[in-house]
């Protein structure tokens, strides 16, 4: 059976570029994958890398796709490729699905709101609070730290008690700079007055898991990996190295959707989804595996990432956006 694969890059900009320890991200790319069998059937699936997690490039996933030709189907994805295993997975298990198109998206309550770096965050938290959010993800390790604390401190207080706080440093923090993170969020995750500090992503750089170990056995405030766990094989050596705190997980960049759901279902590991900064198609597809291996209750899905660029795809379906681009 013929499936016939077609693709388009994209750009969409940031309306704010997104601060990060990584440094600004203004551009997000992607690619987007359409598939469409002799029955006329039609699966949509997206490649959206982040190179400085280390996926591939937009350029590599094309150069991949388009050197297949036909033939695409023949050839695995190599495992340097993860967003391009995702992408046409993805669409290949929406192909042979009957109908993808019954989608509903998380409630609000149900996904962590996302707040800008700085300062602003404290003017942003009560329209999270108020879109019905009530878990919140900061991006630390931006500004001066003791001006970060100190809005942190600030932040807190202002949250209502049942306000769940995640804390991001994309690696960025030194270990005496994620101690003394760790001792404020200790000293607010002792406050039974106290909004919660549900934990601290990536303090350090993903080649310092023994130190991120030693961290998480050393304060009360949990401890999540994230750049450490980007792909299913690092998933497992963490795993296999003992790592038994939060894994955030972004499917998008994950690899193949079938190897991260059998290391879900194997290990059952304290997982957190997040999002890739991906448009629709991968969001769906993202958020389907994250469904099949969150058993409730779920920890908040870390997609509060729509609304954050300067233009309307949010709104489209998958066919829509396809046609637009
Ligand atoms: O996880 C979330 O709640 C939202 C997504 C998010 O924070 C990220 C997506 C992609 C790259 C990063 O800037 C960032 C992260 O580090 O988790
Ligand atoms: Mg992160």
């Amino acid at each position: 059976m013929g499936v016939e694969l077609a693709l388009k890059p994209y750009r969409r900009r940031f309306a704010q570029p997104l601060q990060t320890a990584h440094g600004p991200w203004m551009w997000r790319e992607g690619l987007l994958i359409r598939l469409e069998d002799s029955l006329g059937r039609v699966g949509y699936g997206e490649v959206a890398p982040i190179p400085w997690f280390g996926s591939e490039s937009v350029a590599e996933a094309l150069a991949f796709c388009q050197a297949q030709g036909s033939e695409w189907r023949s050839h695995p994805v190599p495992a340097e490729l993860p967003a391009t295993q995702f992408g046409l997975e993805s669409a290949m298990a929406e192909l042979a699905a009957e109908n993808f198109d019954i989608w509903q998206e998380p409630s609000s309550t149900a996904i962590c709101g996302l707040l800008p770096a700085g300062e602003r965050a404290l003017a942003i938290a009560p329209q999270r609070f108020a879109q019905g959010h009530r878990t919140l993800k900061w991006k630390i390790g931006v500004h001066p730290i003791t001006d970060e604390i100190h809005w942190l401190n600030q932040l807190v207080q202002a949250l209502p008690l049942d306000a769940r706080l995640r804390l991001d440093a994309n690696g960025g923090l030194s270990s005496a700079q994620a101690k003394q993170w760790l001792v404020a969020c200790d000293r607010v995750n002792t406050n039974p007055q106290l909004a919660t500090i549900e934990y601290l992503e990536q303090p350090l750089p993903p080649d310092q898991l023994t130190e991120m170990t030693a961290l998480g056995n050393g304060y009360q405030t949990a401890i999540a990996l994230d750049e450490s766990v980007a792909t299913v094989a690092q998933l497992e050596n963490c795993w296999d190295q003992g790592w038994r705190g939060v894994f955030v997980v972004k499917p998008a960049i994950a690899g193949s959707p079938q190897e991260l759901e059998a290391f879900c279902q194997k290990n059952l590991p304290r997982l957190v989804f997040s999002s890739a900064f991906e448009t629709v198609i991968g969001r769906r597809a993202a958020l389907a595996i994250a469904a099949r291996c969150s058993p409730a209750p779920a920890p908040a899905l870390g997609f509060g990432t729509q609304g954050w660029f300067a233009d309307n795809w949010d709104t489209l379906t998958p066919a829509e956006l396809w046609e637009r681009l």
